[in-house]
């Protein structure tokens, strides 16, 4: 017997890069610049074009690509990544629809628009169909890379970038009919502490080598997601939220739990506890986030010990000398919503 298929498909575009510059003058602030990596991907009715050679109903990725140009440009007021993204994902799960009925999306199948094309010559007009694709949803991930305002003199230079290291991300998906998810995040947030952590009281079994400790290096790279709870389009809030200043302030809170005050530090008895504390501080701090996710390798400082069976101790280790390594390296990670959310 023929075998039956469930198939499903999406496409769009990757790593498509643009950059944009809002020209304030240096009163307001200076010229605000940034360069992101923009990927867009639309679940759309055009099955048949994996099926056949049947490409009708295909938004070339090409236009996908090019739509990014012509949004970015038509954002002459300074947006958010976010809010690009929403911009994107409302344009293609919109576009399509409104061709045929007024904009409020909501056709079901593949639609046909009938056009009268009348030739300049005055001959005869004449019917020509089109079969317009319908996108039910679009994800946009944008990744910003981490073009930071330059001082010179201690004073904001109004037009000078120099490249930072970490990096704001954003995942936006939008459907047809307007439901909406929200999640952004950091990328390689790299942080190290000298002392305040250890290591202790954990399952020792016949393999367990590792020393307990209350001294160590405790470095990683953090990966951050979390979620905002618009889940519509008609929830989005107006001007005033801003989504890069939330950025900026999760960032910070995610920094200060990880050190602790500046003079004494906090002590971290485990990675696990320490990402827990940097989670939850999140949480408390910003209602408008509904979950976060952490993921945060540990990065090994290893206490370097010379000597051996022939020259036992011959030099001593005294919490000085380190031999840094990323590989292998331990994978903490964990997810903390508020008990009422829906993930
Ligand atoms: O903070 C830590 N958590 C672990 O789970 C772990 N495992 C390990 O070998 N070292 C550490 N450190």
């Amino acid at each position: 017997m023929a075998g039956r298929f469930d198939l499903q498909g999406r496409h769009g575009k990757s790593r498509v890069r643009v950059s944009r510059v809002w020209r304030r003058p240096a009163e307001a602030g200076g010229h605000l610049f940034v360069e992101w990596s923009v990927a867009v991907s639309v679940v759309s009715d055009c099955l048949p074009s994996y099926t056949s050679d049947d490409n009708s109903a295909i938004v070339a990725t090409d236009s996908i690509k090019n739509t990014v140009y012509v949004k970015a440009k038509e954002c002459t007021e300074v947006v958010s990544m976010e809010e690009f993204a929403v911009i994107l994902g409302r344009h293609f799960t919109s576009l399509y629809s409104q061709v045929g009925n007024g904009g409020d999306g909501n056709f079901s199948q593949p639609f046909m628009v009938c056009v009268l094309l009348y030739k300049s010559s005055g001959a005869r007009p004449f019917m020509k169909v089109f079969l317009f694709e319908q996108v039910s949803e679009a994800t946009v991930t944008i990744v910003e890379r981490p073009w930071e305002r330059v001082a010179v003199d201690g004073k904001p230079h109004s037009h000078g970038f120099k490249l930072g290291s970490e990096k704001h991300t954003t995942e936006v998906n939008v459907k047809k009919s307007g439901s909406l998810l929200i999640n952004s995040g950091i990328q390689g947030y790299s942080l190290l502490k000298t002392t305040q952590s250890g290591f202790e009281g954990f399952v020792r079994d016949r393999y367990t080598l590792l020393p307990e400790t209350r001294e160590r290096i405790v470095a990683t790279e953090v990966t951050a997601w979390w979620r905002y709870p618009f889940e519509h389009i008609s929830q989005l809030p107006s001007k005033p939220f801003c989504f890069t200043q939330r950025y900026q302030d999760v960032k910070k809170v995610l920094a200060d739990t990880f050190f602790g005050p500046p003079d004494v530090g906090v002590y971290s008895p485990s990675v696990q506890n320490t990402l827990y504390l940097m989670a939850r501080e999140v949480l408390t701090r910003f209602p408008d986030i509904a979950s976060v996710q952490l993921r945060m390798p540990n990065l090994h400082f290893i206490p370097v010990n010379l000597g051996g069976k022939e020259n036992p101790g011959l030099v001593k280790f005294a919490d000085d000398v380190y031999m840094p390594t990323d590989e292998p390296h331990g994978t903490i990670e964990a997810t903390l919503s508020r008990a009422n959310s829906k993930l």
